[in-house]
């Protein structure tokens, strides 16, 4: 019987699905500390992003029977891939399922920034009326820069355009073949001609963020930038800066440097909208990972 543990949470019909395979499945989420000699009796671990499978993790498995890897989700930053196939461990993930979520939490943020949605959510609450100094801008006919054209840029640009945004994209790739409907710049350009940039990058450990000090002086003065990739991708002090000289009107953020993050500072900015790394959080997106799960499972032990 093959034994499968669920450390960070999976949909309910997925765990049954599972256990009607005949696979014992242990919904259990461990510490850090505990995780690597835990997994030890398991055939194959499904996390999130609360779980790090790291070296120092994976040492402490070694010798026993974990033989799979799943990240319900798309980044794999939470785990060290190539220490794990080195020691014959698969890792996968379900990349195709919250595509659409994320975008719409991009979106989300693009409309709270632009009409003022998350500060007046605040204020009011405290019995303010700021009718006055809430003068927002349309996103129609503004310029939003997509960068990292994948699975969810491509979804967050064509909800853009559908939007009467013009849209333009930058990826490390270059031009992709095929896109004829999104003008192709470079970074800097790409920063210059922007209205709205919204990041769908992974981050690269190896080359830090994407986005600092440099990056936001090459923005339009008072461009929106919108954060639903990795937390790193952007430095969160030259966003701060950034945010307090006026050089960027809005940032929305849904992952941080660290997480649950600490920085209050950026969290109650008035100028940030702010959500707790939730671009996945949708029932759909849950659902569809769910499947995408017990499909690897099936498939990795011909069940
Ligand atoms: N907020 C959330 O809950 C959430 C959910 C899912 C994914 N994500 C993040 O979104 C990222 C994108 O997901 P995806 O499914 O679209 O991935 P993807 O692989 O389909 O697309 C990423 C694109 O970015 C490009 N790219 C990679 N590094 C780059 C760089 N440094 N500069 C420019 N372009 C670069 C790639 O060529 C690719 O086209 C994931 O890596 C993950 O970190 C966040
Ligand atoms: O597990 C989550 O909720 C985060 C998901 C997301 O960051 C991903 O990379 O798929």
């Amino acid at each position: 019987m093959k034994k499968v543990l669920i450390a960070d949470g999976l949909q309910k019909n997925a765990v049954e699905q599972l256990k009607d395979l005949g696979i014992e499945v242990i919904e259990r989420h461990f510490e850090q500390e505990e995780l690597g000699e835990a997994l030890k009796e398991f055939d194959a671990v499904v996390i999130r992003s609360a779980s790090k499978i790291n070296k120092a993790v994976l040492d402490k498995e070694l010798g026993g029977k974990l033989k799979l890897i799943i990240r319900g989700g798309v980044g794999v930053d939470n785990i060290d891939v190539d220490y794990a196939v080195k020691n014959g461990i698969i890792v996968k993930n379900t990349p195709n399922a919250s595509s659409v979520s994320v975008a719409e939490l991009a979106i989300a943020h693009i409309f709270a920034l632009a009409r003022f949605i998350n500060i007046s959510n605040v204020t009011m609450r405290d019995g303010k009326w700021n009718k006055k100094k809430y003068v927002g801008t349309e996103i129609t006919g503004k310029t939003l820069g997509v960068v990292g054209l994948g699975r969810i840029g491509r979804e967050t640009a064509k909800r853009a355009a559908a939007l009467g945004m013009k849209v333009i994209y930058f990826d490390f790739i270059g031009e992709i073949p095929g896109v004829s409907e999104y003008e192709y710049y470079k970074l800097d350009e790409l920063l210059a001609k922007s209205d709205f940039i919204s990041l769908h990058v992974p981050y690269d450990a190896k080359q830090g963020s994407l986005i600092g000090k440099e990056e936001f002086a090459k923005m339009k003065e008072g461009a929106y930038i919108i954060n639903c990739a990795r937390g790193k991708v952007v430095d969160e002090a030259a966003l701060l800066e950034a945010l307090n000289s006026g050089k960027v009107a809005g940032a929305g953020i849904d992952v941080f440097e660290q997480e649950p993050t600490q920085n209050l500072e950026l969290v109650s900015h008035p100028k940030v909208s702010v959500t707790p790394h939730i671009g996945a959080s949708t029932n759909e997106a849950q659902e569809k990972i769910g499947e995408e799960v017990v499909n690897i499972i099936k498939e990795f032990f011909n069940l």
